[in-house]
């Protein structure tokens, strides 16, 4: 296990010991904590002491005919919000449905990948982790800015209050907002005269204008509306509509980015969005030097994966190192899906060094997973080149520079990481 990463723990009932310490293994590359008991018993008991982030029941042979009963037993005795998942060998469709009305939130079939049951663990647990909102407040009153940020920031959203509309285009393109929060009458500007800039902007089109102001004439609030903004809210305001009505709209928008700028197969950013967020942090380099690395990373001989055991188990080898770099790198940087079986990673203020440490962390973990199709179990590889941003390079050098490392670590016989220069 890997001390700096969050782990969930799970609890585990199988007659098949050795089936489970096996997946324990696995599963911990994954952010689970498996703890297997010798009954469901046992395992009941066990909830007294400590609530797992979720139960995992397997039932094999002449065990399945019994499952839907473990499994409504132990749904009896734990609350409500911790699922159930099941597993077992194949059975007919009027049984399956047994289990799940017996309470099963899940129910896997032998033989089942791992990457299934992670994506299933992932959506029942909520296990990776959440991003707080982030809020961009402007209002030329720098107390009101500073409380309306404060209430937010209470929330766990992450704010920035800037007093002057005139820097408005800088700082959303510095601070990267999911929701504006703007006052309507300001000495430089008004609120929907900076909608209106706003809106001209392509990279900002989608991006929600609250105003949050004392107007309370219905008509200006709906010619405001009308100039860009998505809604008005009025002051004063009781924290929690603010915190309600900012949490609604900021994640909309959200999920409408992540169908517009994330790939579908693995939730990481596009090739287009990945090429725009280097964009912006190679300028804001520019701006502010800072340490800042990018690395690029191709499964190995991803082709003969494909062809020895079809496209589906291709694909979710992919899905199962795109999880394993949201898990481990997401909260340090950008992650995009490249290419086919091509992954890039931008970590700001991350060090040429440290970067190659942490995709070289990865790396050994990856290798170590076991990929399953039909009876045949696989391991994968993937090869990686890191290169660091220098004062003058542009986003295109930068991106050279890590794909020749990547060819070097291809050339000197793959499964390594091999820094530029
Ligand atoms: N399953 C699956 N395959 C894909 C996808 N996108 C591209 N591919 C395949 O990925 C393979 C990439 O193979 P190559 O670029 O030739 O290289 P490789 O076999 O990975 O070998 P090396 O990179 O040299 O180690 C091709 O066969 C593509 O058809 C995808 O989304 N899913």
């Amino acid at each position: 296990m890997d001390a700096s990463l969050r782990y969930e723990t799970l609890f585990a009932y199988s007659s098949q010991a050795h089936d489970l310490n096996e997946l324990g293994q696995q599963l911990t590359h994954f952010g689970y904590v498996l703890l297997h008991f010798g009954s469901t018993e046992e395992l009941a008991t066990a909830t007294k002491v400590q609530m797992p982030s979720a139960v995992l029941l397997e039932g094999r042979g002449e065990e399945v005919a019994r499952l839907a009963d473990e499994v409504a037993r132990l749904r009896a005795s734990l609350p409500e919000r911790i699922p159930i998942l099941g597993i077992c060998d194949p059975l007919p469709f009027e049984d399956q449905v047994q289990i799940v009305r017996a309470g099963c939130a899940e129910l896997l079939i032998h033989p089942y990948d791992l990457t299934q049951l992670v994506d299933r663990l992932d959506r029942q647990t909520d296990n990776l982790p959440f991003e707080p909102y982030r809020v961009l407040i402007v209002d030329d009153s720098h107390s009101i800015a500073e409380h309306t940020g404060k209430v937010l920031r209470q929330a766990g959203m992450v704010t920035r209050v800037e007093t002057d509309p005139l820097i408005l285009l800088q700082a959303i393109e510095e601070f990267e907002p999911e929701l504006l929060l703007v006052d309507m009458y300001m000495p430089e500007c008004t609120g929907d005269e900076a909608a209106k800039v706003i809106r001209q902007q392509d990279n900002m089109a989608s991006l929600p204008i609250v105003f949050l102001s004392g107007e309370t004439d219905i008509s200006k609030q709906l010619l405001a509306r009308r100039k860009g903004g998505d809604d008005f809210l009025t002051k004063p305001i009781q924290p929690q509509v603010l915190v309600e009505s900012v949490t609604i709209t900021a994640e909309r928008y959200r999920t409408l980015r992540r169908l517009m700028c994330h790939d579908g197969l693995t939730g990481l950013l596009t090739h287009s969005h990945f090429g725009e967020q280097l964009l912006r942090e190679v300028a804001r380099n520019q701006r502010e030097p800072q340490a800042l690395a990018l690395a690029m990373l191709d499964i190995d001989h991803f082709k003969r994966i494909n062809d020895s055991y079809g496209h589906p188990v291709g694909d979710r080898v992919i899905r199962s190192l795109s999880r394993m770099l949201q898990m481990r790198l997401r909260r340090f940087g950008q992650l995009g899906r490249y290419g086919g079986e091509e992954f890039a990673v931008l970590l700001p203020e991350t060090s040429l060094e440290v970067a190659m440490q942490r995709i070289d962390a990865l790396r050994q973990a990856y290798m170590q997973l076991q990929h399953t199709a039909g009876e045949v179990v696989f391991n994968s590889t993937f090869s990686a080149g890191v290169a660091a941003w220098k004062p003058g390079m542009t986003a295109s050098e930068l991106s050279l520079a890590a794909d020749q490392a990547l060819y070097r670590a291809k050339q000197g016989g793959r499964n390594q990481v091999c820094g530029e220069g």
